[in-house]
């Protein structure tokens, strides 16, 4: 379970407010207006944004007191936090050791990754000589690798076009499903939501709602959502 303990967390004069658990392997989709706080409460979870009052768990663990690098958890920002001077294998490898002094079984282990998503032909690439898809695809492959619980995607996708961000939504679940992480996407498009997401939190005027299911709520907004969907 990951819990929003009467978490709040303040932002100069905004304040953010999360008091609700998701149950382990949910795929929950985070939406509502810009500037609403949907990024902050990732922050809270990654831990780069600190709380001023309440608490975050996961499990029987209290993540409050966790710095960043020492909290279960894996971000996905949309310029896909590749290193431009490091080959794409590499790019993955760094989801296992930052130093990337790999073992043997470790450098198959990226190759498999590599694999995965379809990439082990471009292993010695740069990033720069892949497509905006290809970049995606490291991305994806160095998460799954990490295998980390808790899976944050902030926009990740949102420069893709339409059929590309399906396949990688496709690739996101299966990876999901495989190492059983569960997922908090940041979106702007509520067809990524209704896709990816059996449920979604709502995030509007400094509150971020307890997860409801997406389809209902998409086909049925609250005013606030509504004026925001358009
Ligand atoms: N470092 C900061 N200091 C003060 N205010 C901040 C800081 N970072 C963000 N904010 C404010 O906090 C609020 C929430 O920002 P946040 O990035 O979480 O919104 P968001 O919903 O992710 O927006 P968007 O959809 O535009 O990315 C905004 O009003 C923003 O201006």
């Amino acid at each position: 379970m990951l819990r929003f303990d009467r978490a709040e967390a303040r932002l100069g004069s905004f304040v953010l407010r999360a008091d609700f658990n998701i149950a382990p392997g949910a795929r929950v989709a985070v939406i509502g207006p810009s500037g609403s706080g949907k990024s902050t409460l990732l922050g809270m979870v990654s831990g780069f944004v600190p709380l001023s009052s309440g608490g975050i768990g996961w499990r029987d663990r209290d993540l409050s007191p966790l710095p960043p690098g020492e909290r279960p958890v894996s971000i996905l920002f949309q310029d896909q936090n590749l290193f431009p001077h490091l080959s794409v294998a590499q790019n993955v490898g760094l989801g296992l050791r930052p130093d990337l002094k790999l073992s043997a079984a470790q450098t198959r282990d990226v190759q498999a990754a590599l694999d995965q998503v379809g990439l082990s032909a471009m292993a010695d690439r740069r990033p720069a000589q892949l497509s905006g898809g290809q970049q995606s695809r490291v991305a994806l492959a160095r998460v799954a690798l990490r295998a980390r619980p808790i899976l944050l995607l902030d926009e990740a996708f949102s420069a893709l076009g339409p059929a590309l961000k399906a396949d990688m939504l496709a690739l996101l679940a299966r990876i999901a499903d495989e190492t059983g992480a569960t997922v908090l996407m940041v979106t702007h498009d509520p067809d990524d939501a209704r896709a990816f997401a059996p449920e979604t939190v709502v995030v509007i005027d400094g509150v971020a709602e307890p997860p409801v299911p997406t389809a209902p709520l998409l086909d049925d907004p609250p005013p606030a959502l509504a004026a925001y969907l358009g």
